[in-house]
Order: C-alpha cells, then structure tokens, then sequence
C-alpha cells in the first residue's frame, strides 16, 4: 500500500477545507441565515444518514443549546417507504449528504419542501439532486473527497452548519470561533493519540463515550471504527452507557471518553475514572483524570470548536489503526461512496 492513504490525505487537508467554506461558500451560509432568521421556525428537523447524521447530532446540540429551539431527526422512510407528510410548515429543516445523490435523503427533502418546512440542504456536490430540491442550498466546499470514508465533509458540515446558525441568532463569539477554527485545526493535525493503538490493535469492541456536542463526535468515531478498522464500537452518551451497557465494562474492555471543554466534563471525567478503577482500558480527552489514560487536546476557547476539533486526532489515530490491523482504509469492506437507500 502507498505511504499516503487518500483517508490520509483528506483528513490533512481538513483545515484548508474549512478555510475554504467560510470563505467561498460565505454569501450562501449568510442567506440561509437570514432566511432562519426571517422564518423564526418553531422546531429544526434533520434529515441525514451515516457521517452526515452524526454531524446534524451534532448540529442539534449546538441549535438547541445556543438558539434555544428543539430539533428533531426524521427517518427518511417515512416518504420512501410509507409516503407520510409530515407537518412542517412552522419548521426548517437541514438535509445534509456530501453526494447530495442518496434516494431516501433527497425524497424526504422534497416532500419537507412540499410541507411547508424553510429547506436548507448541506452538500458538496453542486447541481445534485439534493441541491435542486432544497430551497437554500449550501456547497460545503470540501474538494473533492475521494475516500470512501467521509472525514473533510464531515467537518465542513459541522462547520457550516454552525455558520448559518452564528448568523441566523447573529452569535458573535461563534463566528470568531469559526474564524479562529482553520488555525486550530492545523494544530490539531499535529496532536498524537497514537498511545491508544496498542490496546485496539487487536481488540474486538470498544465504547465511545460522550455528552451533548462530544456525544455526536463519539458518534462519528463509533462508526469509523466500524468501516475503517472492522472493529466493533459503540457510541453512548456518558448517562445513558450507565442504564444498561456498562456490563460489558469489565477488565481490560477498551473505552474511549470524549469529555468535552463545557459544563460536562467534570461527570465525564469521574465516569472515566470509575470504569478505570474498575479494570477498564480507559482513554480519556482530559488532564483532569485520575486513573484513566488522557489524551492531549487542541483548546479552542469556544465550547463547539472545541468538541468538533477532537475529530481531527481520532480521524489520523483511525487511519492508523486500520492500517495496523492489516486493512486498508481506503477499501472499507462494506462502504460505498454514495449509498442507495430508499
Ligand atoms: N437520522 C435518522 C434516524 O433518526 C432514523 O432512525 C434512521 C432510520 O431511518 P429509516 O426509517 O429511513 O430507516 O434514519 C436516519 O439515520
């Protein structure tokens, strides 16, 4: 295999990606915010699969806790398969694929559209489908991504999402920090969690843990686990891994915490501490551990850049990972680069 994956390359070239969003794409994602700001919708719904869904989880979080509005996911099925209007003529919706091309997201776009929902689509293939069926579309302007495995999409969906959301509630010490964010990144691209890949290089499930924002980074992290390096993880948030899963937390059980820089680390921490006292391989995104394993962090100063920046160190540690356990990232055994799901 060439020293240089294409996964690689692209979860390199992350910082220029988002660089170039907030610069090209800027006169779209300050449309779609003032449209936002002209509807004032009563709700947020999602429509979204795979990496993209976990960035609408994540956007959900960053909605609810900064505009004060409920957001709510809908399961695409309900127009592919049971053709099901939905109300939603007081809400907006944000349609996000980085083809912009899967059958279930554009239809469940199209009949929001027909329901009265303010449709905004994130994608990063102009003239898709996607963007044809969405009232304001959005162009992420990652470059093309030719791995299979979303990485630069999924942090310009983020990012713009969280533009139009700074301009939509006119935030401004969000919009510095996404100004601020293509600088962070860069470090981060040089902060090292390799110390993890000796406990997963021959592990057979792990957990991902994490609270509001980082629950959806533990999301995307799950997955890329998953189709990256055939290995079994599943992602909680640090409450709900407590009613049930923890189980499974026994000795030597590999666990990633993603405690994030906001009102949630502190319960982060203890969980991590408590699953290591407990014989767990615990990993944890804090210096404030006792007993777990920290990894080292990029500081952003603003509670959502900060949790989006821990991808960035998980993406280069994945990309490792697969590789050390004798795949190669580029050719996920299950992963296609548009799925067709209806
Ligand atoms: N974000 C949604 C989820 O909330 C939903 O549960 C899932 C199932 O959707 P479907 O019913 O189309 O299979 O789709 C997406 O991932």
């Amino acid at each position: 295999m060439a020293e240089t994956t294409k996964m690689r390359r692209e979860i390199e070239e992350i910082p220029d990606a988002v660089e170039r969003l907030l610069d090209t794409s800027a006169a779209q994602l300050t449309v779609a915010g003032r449209a936002l700001a002209r509807k004032n919708p009563a709700f947020i719904a999602t429509i979204a699969r795979g990496s993209s869904d976990h960035a609408s989880l994540f956007l959900k979080y960053a909605i609810e806790l900064a505009a004060g509005k409920a957001v709510a996911s809908l399961g695409p099925s309900l127009a592919s398969i049971y053709a099901r209007p939905i109300d939603l003529s007081q809400a907006a919706a944000f349609a996000i694929s980085q083809s912009g091309s899967s059958p279930d997201i554009v239809e469940m776009c199209a009949s929001a559209r027909r329901q009265g929902a303010l449709t905004l689509a994130l994608t990063n293939t102009r003239h898709s489908p996607i963007w044809s069926e969405a009232e304001v579309p959005i162009d992420l302007s990652a470059g093309p991504e030719l791995a299979v495995a979303a990485t630069k999409t999924f942090v310009n969906s983020v990012v713009a999402g969280l533009a139009v959301l700074a301009e939509w509630i006119d935030d401004g010490d969000l919009k510095s920090a996404l100004n601020m964010l293509p600088d962070q990144l860069r470090a981060a691209l040089a902060v090292d969690w390799s110390g993890m890949l000796p406990s997963l290089e021959n592990a057979t499930s792990l957990y991902v843990l994490g609270r509001g924002p980082s629950f959806a980074i533990a999301s995307e992290v799950a997955l890329k686990f998953k189709e990256t390096a055939n290995l079994h993880a599943e992602a909680y948030s640090t409450a709900e891994v407590m009613h049930g899963p923890l189980a499974l937390v026994s000795r030597g059980f590999p666990v990633l915490v993603l405690a994030g820089r906001d009102a949630s680390e502190s319960a982060a921490v203890l969980l991590a501490d408590d699953f290591a006292d407990r014989g767990a391989d615990v990993f944890v995104t804090s210096a404030k551990t006792i007993s777990a394993r920290s990894l080292p962090v990029v500081e952003t100063g603003h509670t959502l850049t900060d949790a989006l920046a821990l991808i960035v160190p998980f993406y280069l540690m994945g990309e490792h990972l697969s590789r050390r356990r004798g795949l190669n990232p580029d050719q996920p055994v299950a992963l296609k680069k548009v799925t067709q799901t209806r």
